[in-house]
This record gives structure tokens, sequence and C-alpha cells, in this order.
């Protein structure tokens, strides 16, 4: 089981990760037998960036996160939150949450956001909390401060736009510490001010964020983050065939997975799981005399030629899965179903 204070949000975050179908191995940890109480593993942790629209929480992940990310996708969500990159370096592993649904109801205070905040926020191992230190408060920074006197996990508050000349830190640091108050808090954050266009501080807040999530094996192992994105990009392709041949008729519950890639020098052989969920929609997915699945299958390995430059054989199984639906609903969150 993961290791750390905060390990029981891991092992929570990672059973809503394998909720969505996705094998995500938690390894025991391992120890360091002469320093039994020293663990030779690194930190990881999974870290939501949360703040009010146009703060610089884009520009900041993509600073942070550099060449050395695997970008999963945008589409890919968990229930509730959205994997935008997953930072796996020596020191460890950083998966960050964005948190759909938060810049939405960010206009309307009280009641949606609160309920949008509660769940970016939930279960995860730290939270950045985002700021325009360039423009004065709002009140939505205001409705973040008062989520986060509530959380128990460890706060980076991160004044950004700090290259600007016109500042408003002061005023950040002053209405926290209302809040504080207001709410009889004793939570402590740490600050920063960066600059996530100029790169100011990335280093420093990449250090931070590291020290704050627990000791414990990475959350997703090393052979999942270089295939994870070829693998949903080859689904995406298969997927959009079908879109184009059956529109209306296309079964409600289908979903595209892609379970291996044999790369051979001169041919990639792709395994892939058609799912369905009702042996009545098998026939629908193969067409008459299986002419439907081998369009699809001839198209989609057209396509992917052109895309990785080898040659494609794809391998479309079609599944019945009785209980798909449930993984379904979750795999249609994922942006592939
Ligand atoms: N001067 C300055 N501009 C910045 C900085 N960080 C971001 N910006 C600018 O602020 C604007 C908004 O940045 P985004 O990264 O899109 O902000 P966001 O918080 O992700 O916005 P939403 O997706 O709407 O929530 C862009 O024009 C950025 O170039 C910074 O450190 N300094």
């Amino acid at each position: 089981m993961v290791k750390g204070s905060a390990g029981r949000n891991a092992e929570k975050q990672i059973s809503e990760y394998s909720l969505s179908g996705f094998p995500i191995p938690v390894k025991p940890a391992r120890m360091n037998e002469q320093h039994p109480e020293v663990t030779d593993l690194g930190r990881s942790g999974v870290v939501a960036i949360v703040g009010r629209t146009n703060v610089g929480k884009s520009t900041l992940l993509n600073h942070l996160v550099e060449e050395k990310v695997s970008i999963v996708s945008d589409t890919v969500q968990t229930t509730r939150n959205v994997i935008r990159a997953i930072l796996a370096e020596k020191r460890g592993q950083l998966v960050f949450l964005d948190t759909p649904g938060v810049h939405k109801a960010e206009g309307e205070l009280g009641k949606n956001l609160n309920k949008a905040a509660r769940s970016a926020v939930q279960g995860v191992d730290a939270i950045l909390l985002v700021l325009d230190a360039s423009a004065k408060p709002a009140m939505e920074d205001d409705g973040w401060f008062r989520r986060i006197t509530r959380e128990e996990v460890p706060v980076i508050v991160a004044l950004n736009k700090s290259d600007r000349r016109y500042s408003c830190a002061d005023q950040y640091r002053e209405m926290w510490d209302e809040v504080k108050a207001d709410r009889a808090s004793d939570k402590e954050v740490s600050w920063m001010e960066v600059s996530a266009l100029q790169g100011d501080q990335m280093p420093e807040l990449l250090t931070a964020l590291f020290e704050t999530v627990p000791e414990g094996e990475p959350l997703f192992p090393d052979d999942i983050l270089t295939d994870y994105p070829r693998k949903l990009n080859i689904a995406d392709v298969i997927r959009e065939k079908y879109f184009q041949r059956l529109e209306q008729e296309l079964p409600h519950a289908l979903a595209i997975w892609v379970e291996d890639i044999d790369e051979q020098e001169k041919k990639w052989t792709v395994e892939v799981a058609v799912m369905v969920e009702r042996h009545s929609q098998k026939g629908i997915v193969i067409g008459n005399k299986g002419r439907l699945i081998k369009w699809v299958r001839e198209q989609a390995e057209k396509e992917l030629y052109e895309m990785y430059g080898v040659r494609f054989k794809l391998k479309l199984w079609v599944k019945v899965e009785k209980n798909w639906r449930k993984n379904f609903w979750i795999l249609k969150k994922l942006g592939y179903a």
C-alpha cells in the first residue's frame, strides 16, 4: 500500500482511477533495511490545481512540467477530475488534476462553487491554489480561501504574475488572515510569489510540491505512462471510424479499449476490445457479413499508418460485457467511449 501520512488519500485516488477500468497496481513500499524509517521510493502524489479563471493555472502547469511530462489527454477524466499531466522524474511522480466544473461554477458564487470546489480537492495529496497577484482579490478567491481552511492536506498558494509591476500580494495575505479569523481556523499554507509566464520560482515551486506529497511508489507505473497516450490515440481513431459509419445507430454503450501493442520494426500489432453491452449490439458493430468491422479496421489502419509511419495490424475483438455500462459511464467521461 502507498505509504505516508496522506497514504489513504492516495489509495482512494488509485481506487478511483482503477474504477475507470485501467489496471493501476499499487505496489508495496520498499523499505530501506538499515533505516526502516527511510524509504528509497521518492515521493508521489496527486495535486489539484485550483483557482479562479485566468489566474494562469494552465500556463503554470505547462511550465512546471515542460517536456518531462506525459500529458495524458485533455479529456482523460476520472469520475470527478481530469488528469491533466503526470510528471515523472527521479524525485517521484506528481499527478496534476484539473477540475472540470469549477471554471463554470466560478462565476456563480455560493453553493455551486462550493460544491465544485469540494469535489475538486477531495482525496488529493496537495492543493496548489493559484492567484493573480497583479489583480485585486475577487470574491472567488475568498471562496477558495474559505474552502481550504477546511482541508487537511497541505496547501501551497502561488501568487502568480509577480512579473507585473502592480502587486496585490499583500491584499491576498490580508484576505487570507480575515478568512482564517472569520472561520476560527489555524490552517497554515505556504506562500510563493511566482511568474508562470517567465518561469520565475518554477523550480522552487516544483521542489515544494515534491516535498509536500507523501513518500511512496509512483502512482502510475512507467510502462503505463509511455503506453497510455498512444493507446488512447489508437482507440480514438477506431472510435472515430465507428462514429462516421454508425451515427444514430451506434450502440449507446460502445467503448474501444486498446489492450496491447506489439511493436515490431515494420509492423505494430494491436489488440483492441470493442466493448458492447448486449449480445444484440454485437451484430451492429460487426455489420452484415463482417463488413463494418472490416471497414473500420482498414480505415483505422490506414490513418494510423499515416500518423505513425509504420504499418498497423489491428485485431478487433467484439466483447459483450454485461456490467460494462457502469464502466462505460466512466469511460465515456474518460473520453474514449
Ligand atoms: N504577466 C503574466 N501573465 C501571465 C502569467 N501566467 C499566465 N499569464 C497570462 O494570463 C492569461 C491566463 O492564463 P491561463 O494559464 O490561461 O489561465 P487559467 O487560470 O488556466 O485560465 P482558465 O483556463 O480560464 O481557468 C494568459 O494570457 C497568460 O499568458 C504570469 O506569470 N505573468
